[in-house]
C-alpha cells in the first residue's frame, strides 16, 4: 500500500493539465478529485465529471479548502472532495492554478506532489487550446487575464518543490509522469 499522495497538475491553460490528469487515472488508476466552478461548461464537458458547474449561489454554499478567481470565474476544491477521493484510492489527482498549488503545498506538504506543466512558446498553448474547440472570444479575453500570464511561470514559492515538465512532447512527457509516480508507489 501506498502512503495517501495528491498529484496536483498545475500550469497554463492549453499546456495539457487535463491530459495528464487522465493519464494517471487512465494509467495508474489515480481518483480524480472534481473542483467546482462558476465557468460555462464547454462543448463536451458533463456536470459531475468534468467539473461541479455551479450558480454565483450554489457556488457560495460550499465550504472549500481553498478558492480562486481566474479569468472572470470563479473555481475551488473541498477537504470532503480530497477525503472521499482517498477512500477509493491513496494516490489521487487534482487540476488547479498555480495559487491552489501553492495552497495545497503549504497545507498538505508532502502529501502534495505537485507538477508543473509547461510549454515551450505560448503560441503553442493557443493553438492547443484552439483545437480543443475553446469559443475564440472567451479565448482570446483569456490569454489576456492576469491568471493565465501568471501560470505561464512557475511561481517563486513552488521553486524546488514542483516537479516541472515540458510537455512539447507526448510521448516525453508520459516517461516523466512514469518515472514521478514511480517514486511514490
Ligand atoms: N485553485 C483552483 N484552481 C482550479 C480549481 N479547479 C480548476 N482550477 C484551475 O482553474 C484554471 C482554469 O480552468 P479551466 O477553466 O478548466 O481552463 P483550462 O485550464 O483551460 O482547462 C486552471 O488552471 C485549472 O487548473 C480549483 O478548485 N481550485
Ligand atoms: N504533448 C502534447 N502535444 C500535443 N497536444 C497536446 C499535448 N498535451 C496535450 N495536448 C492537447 O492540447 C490541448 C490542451 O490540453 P489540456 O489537457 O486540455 O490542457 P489544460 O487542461 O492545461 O488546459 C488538448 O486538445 C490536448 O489534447
Amino acid at each position: 500500500m501506498s502512503d495517501q499522495r495528491v498529484f496536483v497538475i498545475t500550469g497554463a491553460a492549453g499546456s495539457g493539465k487535463t491530459t495528464v490528469r487522465n493519464y494517471l487515472t487512465s494509467q495508474f488508476h489515480m481518483t480524480k478529485v472534481i473542483t467546482h466552478t462558476t465557468r460555462q461548461p464547454r462543448i463536451h464537458e458533463k456536470n459531475g465529471v468534468d467539473y461541479y458547474f455551479e450558480t454565483e449561489d450554489s457556488f457560495g454554499k460550499n465550504h472549500y479548502l481553498e478558492s480562486v478567481s481566474y479569468a472572470g470565474n470563479r473555481y475551488g476544491s473541498s477537504f470532503e472532495g480530497l477525503e472521499n477521493a482517498w477512500k477509493q484510492s491513496d494516490l489521487i489527482t487534482i487540476v488547479l492554478d498555480t495559487a491552489g498549488a501553492i495552497t495545497y503545498q503549504r497545507e498538505l506538504g508532502d502529501k502534495a506532489v505537485i507538477i508543473f506543466l509547461k510549454v515551450d512558446d505560448s503560441g503553442t498553448l493557443l493553438q492547443r487550446m484552439k483545437s480543443r474547440g475553446d469559443d475564440t472570444t472567451i479565448l482570446t479575453e483569456r490569454i489576456k487575464s492576469n491568471e493565465y500570464l501568471r501560470d505561464l511561470s512557475l511561481p517563486d514559492e513552488l521553486k524546488g518543490k514542483a516537479h516541472v515538465i515540458n510537455n512539447n512532447n507526448w510521448e516525453l512527457t508520459k516517461q516523466r509522469v512514469d518515472e514521478i509516480v514511480n517514486e511514490y508507489k
